[in-house]
Protein backbone atom coordinates (compact mmCIF):
# COMPACT_ATOMS: atom_id res chain seq x y z
CA UNK A 1 0.00 0.00 0.00
CA UNK A 2 2.81 2.39 1.03
CA UNK A 3 4.78 1.11 -2.05
CA UNK A 4 1.41 2.36 -4.31
CA UNK A 5 1.05 5.52 -2.22
CA UNK A 6 4.62 6.46 -3.44
CA UNK A 7 4.47 5.77 -6.39
CA UNK A 8 1.07 7.74 -6.86
CA UNK A 9 3.09 10.99 -4.90
CA UNK A 10 6.11 10.57 -7.71
CA UNK A 11 3.75 10.48 -10.11
CA UNK A 12 2.34 13.68 -9.21
CA UNK A 13 5.24 15.44 -8.57
CA UNK A 14 6.32 14.74 -12.11
CA UNK A 15 3.15 16.13 -13.08
CA UNK A 16 3.19 19.28 -11.01
CA UNK A 17 6.56 19.69 -12.02
CA UNK A 18 5.37 19.93 -15.76
CA UNK A 19 2.47 21.69 -14.88
CA UNK A 20 4.56 24.44 -13.57
CA UNK A 21 7.11 24.29 -16.05
CA UNK A 22 3.83 25.12 -18.35
CA UNK A 23 2.56 27.42 -16.22
CA UNK A 24 6.01 29.59 -15.59
CA UNK A 25 5.59 29.39 -19.89
CA UNK A 26 2.33 30.70 -20.24
CA UNK A 27 2.88 33.55 -17.88
CA UNK A 28 5.58 34.43 -20.33
CA UNK A 29 4.20 34.39 -23.56
CA UNK A 30 0.61 35.64 -22.11
CA UNK A 31 2.65 39.13 -21.23
CA UNK A 32 4.30 39.66 -24.65
CA UNK A 33 0.89 39.12 -26.07
CA UNK A 34 1.88 35.37 -27.77
CA UNK A 35 -1.25 34.45 -27.97
CA UNK A 36 -0.88 30.92 -29.89
CA UNK A 37 1.85 29.79 -28.06
CA UNK A 38 0.39 30.90 -24.80
CA UNK A 39 -2.64 28.76 -25.82
CA UNK A 40 0.12 26.02 -26.56
CA UNK A 41 1.32 26.36 -22.98
CA UNK A 42 -2.57 25.97 -21.77
CA UNK A 43 -2.01 22.95 -23.51
CA UNK A 44 0.27 21.32 -21.80
CA UNK A 45 -1.06 22.15 -18.31
CA UNK A 46 -3.98 20.37 -18.84
CA UNK A 47 -2.11 17.40 -20.01
CA UNK A 48 -0.36 17.52 -16.63
CA UNK A 49 -3.34 18.16 -15.17
CA UNK A 50 -6.82 17.38 -17.06
CA UNK A 51 -8.90 18.40 -14.61
CA UNK A 52 -6.92 21.63 -13.04
CA UNK A 53 -9.52 24.55 -13.26
CA UNK A 54 -6.44 27.20 -13.76
CA UNK A 55 -5.23 25.51 -16.44
CA UNK A 56 -8.63 26.00 -17.96
CA UNK A 57 -8.81 29.66 -16.52
CA UNK A 58 -5.40 30.39 -18.48
CA UNK A 59 -6.97 28.77 -21.57
CA UNK A 60 -10.04 31.11 -21.18
CA UNK A 61 -8.32 33.99 -20.68
CA UNK A 62 -6.36 33.80 -24.20
CA UNK A 63 -9.34 32.90 -26.17
CA UNK A 64 -10.86 36.23 -24.39
CA UNK A 65 -8.03 38.78 -24.77
CA UNK A 66 -7.77 37.19 -28.32
CA UNK A 67 -11.34 38.16 -28.62
CA UNK A 68 -12.34 34.39 -29.82
CA UNK A 69 -15.53 32.79 -28.51
CA UNK A 70 -15.12 29.02 -27.64
CA UNK A 71 -17.95 27.25 -26.02
CA UNK A 72 -15.49 25.29 -24.28
CA UNK A 73 -14.52 27.71 -22.16
CA UNK A 74 -17.22 28.14 -20.49
CA UNK A 75 -17.73 24.47 -19.42
CA UNK A 76 -14.15 24.98 -18.27
CA UNK A 77 -14.67 27.80 -16.59
CA UNK A 78 -17.07 26.49 -14.03
CA UNK A 79 -14.43 24.80 -13.22
CA UNK A 80 -12.65 27.54 -11.46
CA UNK A 81 -15.04 27.91 -8.63
CA UNK A 82 -14.24 23.89 -8.09
CA UNK A 83 -10.51 24.95 -7.76
CA UNK A 84 -8.94 22.08 -5.23
CA UNK A 85 -5.64 20.66 -5.56
CA UNK A 86 -7.11 17.40 -4.97
CA UNK A 87 -8.80 17.66 -8.37
CA UNK A 88 -5.60 16.72 -9.99
CA UNK A 89 -5.77 13.35 -8.70
CA UNK A 90 -8.35 10.78 -9.91
CA UNK A 91 -10.33 9.27 -6.80
CA UNK A 92 -12.75 9.17 -3.18
CA UNK A 93 -12.98 11.13 -0.71
CA UNK A 94 -12.42 9.38 2.67
CA UNK A 95 -16.72 8.61 2.33
CA UNK A 96 -16.25 6.66 -1.00
CA UNK A 97 -17.31 9.32 -2.84
CA UNK A 98 -15.38 10.19 -5.73
CA UNK A 99 -14.15 13.47 -5.99
CA UNK A 100 -15.79 14.67 -9.42
CA UNK A 101 -19.01 13.54 -7.79
CA UNK A 102 -18.70 15.50 -4.77
CA UNK A 103 -17.26 18.79 -6.62
CA UNK A 104 -20.85 18.76 -8.50
CA UNK A 105 -22.39 18.68 -5.40
CA UNK A 106 -20.56 21.42 -3.79
CA UNK A 107 -19.90 24.11 -6.67
CA UNK A 108 -22.71 23.11 -8.94
CA UNK A 109 -21.48 23.93 -12.38
CA UNK A 110 -22.47 27.15 -14.07
CA UNK A 111 -21.84 28.60 -17.65
CA UNK A 112 -19.24 31.17 -17.96
CA UNK A 113 -22.08 33.58 -19.98
CA UNK A 114 -24.22 33.13 -16.64
CA UNK A 115 -21.21 34.47 -15.28
CA UNK A 116 -21.26 38.26 -15.57
CA UNK A 117 -18.57 38.82 -12.95
CA UNK A 118 -16.24 36.30 -14.39
CA UNK A 119 -17.09 37.65 -18.03
CA UNK A 120 -16.18 41.12 -17.44
CA UNK A 121 -13.10 40.10 -15.49
CA UNK A 122 -11.64 38.67 -17.72
CA UNK A 123 -12.49 41.03 -20.88
CA UNK A 124 -11.29 43.55 -18.31
CA UNK A 125 -7.85 42.42 -18.37
CA UNK A 126 -6.01 44.01 -20.69
CA UNK A 127 -7.47 47.26 -19.65
CA UNK A 128 -7.46 49.90 -16.64
CA UNK A 129 -9.27 47.97 -13.20
CA UNK A 130 -12.83 48.73 -13.20
CA UNK A 131 -13.96 46.03 -10.92
CA UNK A 132 -13.08 43.48 -8.17
CA UNK A 133 -13.08 40.28 -10.18
CA UNK A 134 -10.33 42.00 -12.57
CA UNK A 135 -8.03 42.98 -9.96
CA UNK A 136 -8.12 39.23 -8.84
CA UNK A 137 -7.61 38.03 -12.24
CA UNK A 138 -4.60 40.51 -12.65
CA UNK A 139 -3.27 39.20 -8.89
CA UNK A 140 -3.72 35.57 -10.35
CA UNK A 141 -1.16 36.23 -13.04
CA UNK A 142 1.25 38.02 -10.39
CA UNK A 143 1.09 35.26 -8.52
CA UNK A 144 1.80 32.99 -11.45
CA UNK A 145 4.80 35.47 -12.24
CA UNK A 146 5.76 35.38 -9.10
CA UNK A 147 5.75 31.57 -8.76
CA UNK A 148 7.69 31.56 -12.08
CA UNK A 149 10.38 34.00 -10.63
CA UNK A 150 10.52 31.77 -7.49
CA UNK A 151 11.37 28.76 -9.82
CA UNK A 152 14.50 26.82 -9.58
CA UNK A 153 17.53 27.78 -11.86
CA UNK A 154 18.42 25.13 -14.16
CA UNK A 155 21.31 23.32 -13.33
CA UNK A 156 24.41 25.00 -14.78
CA UNK A 157 26.15 22.76 -17.16
CA UNK A 158 29.79 23.61 -17.67
CA UNK A 159 29.43 26.28 -20.43
CA UNK A 160 32.12 25.98 -23.03
CA UNK A 161 34.49 28.84 -24.02
CA UNK A 162 34.99 29.55 -27.40
CA UNK A 163 37.96 30.63 -27.91
CA UNK A 164 37.80 31.39 -31.68
CA UNK A 165 38.04 35.48 -31.89
CA UNK A 166 34.85 36.86 -33.46
CA UNK A 167 35.30 38.85 -37.36
CA UNK A 168 34.94 42.17 -35.19
CA UNK A 169 38.17 41.69 -33.03
CA UNK A 170 40.27 40.57 -35.23
CA UNK A 171 39.86 43.52 -37.63
CA UNK A 172 40.45 45.04 -34.22
CA UNK A 173 43.29 43.63 -33.58
CA UNK A 174 44.89 44.41 -37.00
CA UNK A 175 43.96 47.80 -36.69
CA UNK A 176 45.99 48.10 -33.51
CA UNK A 177 48.71 45.97 -34.70
CA UNK A 178 49.18 47.89 -38.36
CA UNK A 179 47.26 50.98 -37.59
CA UNK A 180 45.15 50.52 -40.96
CA UNK A 181 41.96 48.40 -41.44
CA UNK A 182 43.07 44.82 -43.32
CA UNK A 183 42.71 44.85 -47.05
CA UNK A 184 40.58 41.39 -46.62
CA UNK A 185 39.53 39.19 -44.03
CA UNK A 186 40.47 35.42 -43.95
CA UNK A 187 38.77 32.90 -42.43
CA UNK A 188 41.08 30.21 -41.41
CA UNK A 189 38.37 27.95 -39.18
CA UNK A 190 39.04 24.20 -40.18
CA UNK A 191 36.01 22.51 -42.37
CA UNK A 192 35.52 20.41 -39.07
CA UNK A 193 36.36 19.22 -35.43
CA UNK A 194 35.24 16.18 -33.83
CA UNK A 195 35.59 15.47 -29.81
CA UNK A 196 33.56 14.01 -26.97
CA UNK A 197 30.37 15.11 -26.99
CA UNK A 198 28.78 14.96 -22.91
CA UNK A 199 29.68 13.44 -20.19
CA UNK A 200 28.69 9.69 -19.99
CA UNK A 201 25.65 10.17 -17.49
CA UNK A 202 24.30 13.68 -18.87
CA UNK A 203 24.60 12.04 -22.55
CA UNK A 204 22.46 8.65 -21.53
CA UNK A 205 20.07 11.09 -19.67
CA UNK A 206 19.81 13.05 -23.08
CA UNK A 207 19.29 10.17 -24.92
CA UNK A 208 16.57 8.79 -22.78
CA UNK A 209 14.55 11.85 -22.91
CA UNK A 210 14.93 11.09 -26.77
CA UNK A 211 13.63 7.76 -26.95
CA UNK A 212 10.21 8.50 -25.10
CA UNK A 213 9.76 12.17 -27.02
CA UNK A 214 6.53 12.61 -27.86
CA UNK A 215 7.47 14.02 -30.72
CA UNK A 216 9.72 11.12 -31.57
CA UNK A 217 7.37 8.53 -31.68
CA UNK A 218 5.75 8.34 -35.14
CA UNK A 219 9.63 8.18 -36.60
CA UNK A 220 8.48 6.42 -39.36
CA UNK A 221 7.39 6.75 -42.96
CA UNK A 222 4.69 8.68 -42.82
CA UNK A 223 6.50 11.74 -40.89
CA UNK A 224 9.10 11.15 -43.03
CA UNK A 225 9.55 15.16 -45.25
CA UNK A 226 9.42 15.23 -48.99
CA UNK A 227 12.39 17.15 -49.45
CA UNK A 228 14.38 14.88 -47.75
CA UNK A 229 12.97 11.39 -48.10
CA UNK A 230 14.56 9.74 -45.35
CA UNK A 231 14.84 11.81 -42.98
CA UNK A 232 12.52 13.15 -39.91
CA UNK A 233 12.31 14.63 -36.44
CA UNK A 234 11.36 17.95 -34.85
CA UNK A 235 12.96 21.53 -34.99
CA UNK A 236 13.58 24.41 -32.72
CA UNK A 237 13.91 27.96 -33.85
CA UNK A 238 14.84 30.52 -31.26
CA UNK A 239 16.82 33.74 -31.19
CA UNK A 240 19.31 34.26 -28.46
CA UNK A 241 20.10 37.94 -28.16
CA UNK A 242 20.19 37.66 -24.45
CA UNK A 243 23.17 35.74 -24.31
CA UNK A 244 23.69 32.05 -23.48
CA UNK A 245 22.22 31.64 -20.24
CA UNK A 246 18.56 33.26 -20.88
CA UNK A 247 18.72 31.29 -24.05
CA UNK A 248 19.42 28.16 -22.59
CA UNK A 249 16.20 29.19 -20.17
CA UNK A 250 13.38 29.41 -23.34
CA UNK A 251 14.88 25.66 -23.85
CA UNK A 252 14.22 24.65 -20.01
CA UNK A 253 11.16 26.04 -19.23
CA UNK A 254 9.44 23.92 -21.78
CA UNK A 255 9.12 20.25 -21.20
CA UNK A 256 10.09 19.12 -24.81
CA UNK A 257 13.02 21.12 -25.02
CA UNK A 258 13.91 20.83 -21.27
CA UNK A 259 16.32 17.81 -22.08
CA UNK A 260 18.18 19.37 -25.18
CA UNK A 261 19.44 22.32 -23.04
CA UNK A 262 23.32 20.36 -21.88
CA UNK A 263 23.92 19.69 -25.45
CA UNK A 264 22.62 23.70 -25.94
CA UNK A 265 25.14 24.50 -23.47
CA UNK A 266 28.06 22.14 -24.76
CA UNK A 267 28.03 24.17 -28.29
CA UNK A 268 26.49 27.51 -27.98
CA UNK A 269 29.01 30.04 -29.40
CA UNK A 270 28.25 33.36 -27.39
CA UNK A 271 28.62 35.10 -30.58
CA UNK A 272 25.63 33.63 -31.78
CA UNK A 273 22.11 35.33 -32.03
CA UNK A 274 20.14 32.68 -34.22
CA UNK A 275 19.72 29.03 -33.29
CA UNK A 276 18.03 26.17 -35.01
CA UNK A 277 18.03 22.94 -33.36
CA UNK A 278 17.17 20.11 -35.30
CA UNK A 279 16.23 16.72 -33.97
CA UNK A 280 17.04 14.62 -37.01
CA UNK A 281 15.82 11.00 -37.19
CA UNK A 282 17.01 9.24 -40.36
CA UNK A 283 15.18 6.04 -40.68
CA UNK A 284 17.53 3.37 -42.98
CA UNK A 285 16.94 2.60 -46.44
CA UNK A 286 16.52 -0.35 -48.72
CA UNK A 287 19.86 -1.12 -50.55
CA UNK A 288 19.71 -0.20 -54.16
CA UNK A 289 21.33 -1.63 -57.39
CA UNK A 290 24.25 0.67 -58.45
CA UNK A 291 23.53 1.70 -61.88
CA UNK A 292 25.95 0.52 -64.43
CA UNK A 293 26.89 2.00 -67.66
CA UNK A 294 26.95 -0.37 -70.48
CA UNK A 295 29.68 0.86 -72.79
CA UNK A 296 28.42 -1.48 -75.49
CA UNK A 297 24.85 -0.40 -75.55
CA UNK A 298 23.14 1.29 -78.04
CA UNK A 299 23.49 5.26 -77.97
CA UNK A 300 19.93 5.74 -77.04
CA UNK A 301 20.12 2.86 -73.69
CA UNK A 302 23.88 4.72 -72.47
CA UNK A 303 22.20 8.00 -72.43
CA UNK A 304 19.12 6.84 -70.57
CA UNK A 305 21.76 4.94 -68.10
CA UNK A 306 23.83 7.83 -67.72
CA UNK A 307 20.77 9.96 -66.43
CA UNK A 308 20.09 7.73 -63.60
CA UNK A 309 23.42 6.88 -62.85
CA UNK A 310 23.85 10.77 -61.80
CA UNK A 311 20.49 10.23 -60.29
CA UNK A 312 20.77 7.72 -58.77
CA UNK A 313 24.30 10.29 -56.88
CA UNK A 314 22.07 12.39 -55.21
CA UNK A 315 19.83 9.20 -53.63
CA UNK A 316 22.61 8.15 -51.92
CA UNK A 317 21.78 10.98 -49.43
CA UNK A 318 19.67 10.87 -46.57
CA UNK A 319 19.97 14.25 -46.25
CA UNK A 320 21.31 15.96 -49.95
CA UNK A 321 23.96 18.20 -50.21
CA UNK A 322 23.61 21.96 -48.69
CA UNK A 323 24.69 24.91 -46.61
CA UNK A 324 22.51 25.56 -43.71
CA UNK A 325 20.19 28.26 -44.24
CA UNK A 326 17.16 28.01 -42.25
CA UNK A 327 16.85 30.74 -39.90
CA UNK A 328 13.04 31.51 -40.10
CA UNK A 329 12.54 35.32 -40.55
CA UNK A 330 9.06 37.11 -40.14
CA UNK A 331 7.80 38.70 -43.08
CA UNK A 332 8.99 42.06 -44.01
CA UNK A 333 12.78 41.12 -42.99
CA UNK A 334 14.64 42.81 -46.59
CA UNK A 335 17.33 40.28 -46.57
CA UNK A 336 18.20 36.40 -47.34
CA UNK A 337 18.52 34.72 -43.88
CA UNK A 338 22.04 34.53 -43.37
CA UNK A 339 24.32 31.44 -43.49
CA UNK A 340 25.23 29.48 -40.78
CA UNK A 341 28.08 30.79 -38.60
CA UNK A 342 28.86 27.25 -37.44
CA UNK A 343 27.11 23.77 -37.03
CA UNK A 344 27.45 21.67 -34.24
CA UNK A 345 25.85 17.69 -34.50
CA UNK A 346 26.26 15.47 -31.30
CA UNK A 347 25.25 11.55 -32.25
CA UNK A 348 22.40 10.20 -30.21
CA UNK A 349 22.36 6.32 -32.18
CA UNK A 350 24.36 5.20 -34.52
CA UNK A 351 23.19 1.94 -35.94
CA UNK A 352 25.78 -0.49 -37.39
CA UNK A 353 25.40 -0.04 -40.78
CA UNK A 354 26.85 0.66 -44.32
CA UNK A 355 26.51 4.71 -44.75
CA UNK A 356 25.29 7.19 -42.61
CA UNK A 357 28.72 9.40 -42.67
CA UNK A 358 28.55 13.43 -42.83
CA UNK A 359 30.49 14.31 -45.71
CA UNK A 360 31.42 18.19 -46.28
CA UNK A 361 33.30 20.10 -49.21
CA UNK A 362 35.32 22.83 -48.22
CA UNK A 363 33.91 26.36 -47.76
CA UNK A 364 35.05 27.57 -51.05
CA UNK A 365 34.00 24.62 -53.42
CA UNK A 366 31.59 25.68 -55.88
CA UNK A 367 28.50 24.35 -55.13
CA UNK A 368 27.61 20.30 -55.55
CA UNK A 369 26.13 20.21 -58.60
CA UNK A 370 29.30 21.78 -60.48
CA UNK A 371 31.85 19.73 -59.04
CA UNK A 372 29.48 16.46 -58.46
CA UNK A 373 31.53 13.65 -56.19
CA UNK A 374 33.60 15.68 -54.87
CA UNK A 375 34.08 15.43 -50.90
CA UNK A 376 36.78 16.95 -48.59
CA UNK A 377 35.95 15.20 -45.24
CA UNK A 378 33.80 12.60 -44.03
CA UNK A 379 32.89 12.01 -40.21
CA UNK A 380 31.65 8.69 -39.48
CA UNK A 381 28.98 8.91 -36.81
CA UNK A 382 29.67 7.77 -33.38
CA UNK A 383 27.80 7.33 -30.34
CA UNK A 384 28.20 10.69 -28.01
CA UNK A 385 31.05 12.15 -30.92
CA UNK A 386 30.60 15.94 -31.48
CA UNK A 387 31.65 17.30 -34.92
CA UNK A 388 31.79 21.20 -35.29
CA UNK A 389 31.90 22.23 -38.72
CA UNK A 390 31.89 25.74 -40.29
CA UNK A 391 28.23 26.93 -41.32
CA UNK A 392 29.62 28.27 -45.29
CA UNK A 393 30.61 24.52 -45.89
CA UNK A 394 28.12 22.26 -47.72
CA UNK A 395 27.56 18.89 -46.62
CA UNK A 396 25.20 16.01 -46.83
CA UNK A 397 24.28 12.46 -44.72
CA UNK A 398 25.06 9.55 -46.90
CA UNK A 399 21.82 7.00 -46.85
CA UNK A 400 22.17 3.97 -43.65
CA UNK A 401 21.64 1.05 -45.39
CA UNK A 402 22.28 -3.23 -44.06
CA UNK A 403 21.91 -2.72 -40.97
CA UNK A 404 23.57 -5.61 -38.91
CA UNK A 405 23.13 -4.00 -35.00
CA UNK A 406 20.21 -1.34 -34.45
CA UNK A 407 21.04 0.82 -30.82
CA UNK A 408 18.82 -0.35 -28.64
CA UNK A 409 16.91 2.36 -27.95
CA UNK A 410 16.19 2.78 -31.40
CA UNK A 411 15.57 -0.89 -32.72
CA UNK A 412 14.45 0.10 -36.07
CA UNK A 413 17.57 0.97 -37.51
CA UNK A 414 17.73 4.60 -36.57
CA UNK A 415 20.20 7.15 -37.03
CA UNK A 416 19.76 9.85 -34.39
CA UNK A 417 21.54 13.09 -34.28
CA UNK A 418 21.25 16.55 -32.98
CA UNK A 419 22.40 19.21 -35.10
CA UNK A 420 22.38 23.06 -33.57
CA UNK A 421 22.97 25.63 -36.45
CA UNK A 422 24.13 28.86 -35.06
CA UNK A 423 23.69 32.15 -36.48
CA UNK A 424 25.69 35.30 -36.22
CA UNK A 425 22.45 37.64 -37.15
CA UNK A 426 23.10 41.00 -38.53
CA UNK A 427 21.82 43.20 -35.65
CA UNK A 428 19.17 44.92 -38.22
CA UNK A 429 17.47 41.81 -38.83
CA UNK A 430 17.01 41.47 -34.80
CA UNK A 431 13.02 42.43 -35.09
CA UNK A 432 12.84 39.43 -37.57
CA UNK A 433 14.21 36.86 -35.70
CA UNK A 434 12.02 34.48 -33.93
CA UNK A 435 11.61 34.17 -29.96
CA UNK A 436 10.49 30.36 -30.03
CA UNK A 437 8.96 28.33 -32.19
CA UNK A 438 8.95 24.59 -31.98
CA UNK A 439 8.52 22.97 -36.17
CA UNK A 440 8.06 19.02 -37.20
CA UNK A 441 11.10 17.91 -39.49
CA UNK A 442 9.03 17.24 -42.53
CA UNK A 443 7.63 20.99 -42.41
CA UNK A 444 11.81 22.05 -42.31
CA UNK A 445 13.15 23.25 -45.40
CA UNK A 446 16.74 23.50 -45.82
CA UNK A 447 18.43 25.79 -48.30
CA UNK A 448 20.80 24.28 -50.60
CA UNK A 449 22.43 25.90 -53.29
O1 LIG B 1 23.32 14.54 -38.79
C1 LIG B 1 24.27 15.03 -39.40
O2 LIG B 1 25.36 14.46 -39.51
C2 LIG B 1 24.14 16.39 -40.07
C3 LIG B 1 22.74 16.76 -40.42
C4 LIG B 1 22.58 18.05 -41.18
O3 LIG B 1 23.41 18.52 -41.85
C5 LIG B 1 21.32 18.79 -41.12
O4 LIG B 1 20.37 18.34 -40.46
O5 LIG B 1 21.24 19.90 -41.70
FE1 LIG C 1 22.87 20.65 -42.47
Amino acid sequence: MAHFQEKLFDAYDAAEEDYETHLATYVEELSAKRFDTALESCDGMLEASPKDAEAALCRALVHALRGDDDEEDDDYCTLWLKRCDRWRVDGEDCMGVPWGERAQRDFPPAKLKQRPAWQKAILDLDRPAACDDAQAARRFLARCARRRDAAPEPPQMPVVEITESTAAQTVLDHVVDHGELPEEMEDDRPLVTVSQGLDEETFQTLKAALVNHPRLQNADSEALGASFAGSSGFVVRFDGWGGVDATAKKLWVRSETRPLVPFFRRCADKECTGFVLNVLVVAPAEDEEEVVVDENAPEAVKLLLRKKAEESIDEQYAVGWHRDATLGLKPGADAAPPLAHRVSVLYVAVPEATGGELCLRNADRPPWRSERGVIDREVAPKQNRLAVFRGDAEHAVRRVTNVTKADASFPKGHRVSLVLEQYRVPPGLREFTMHFEIVEGKDYERVSD
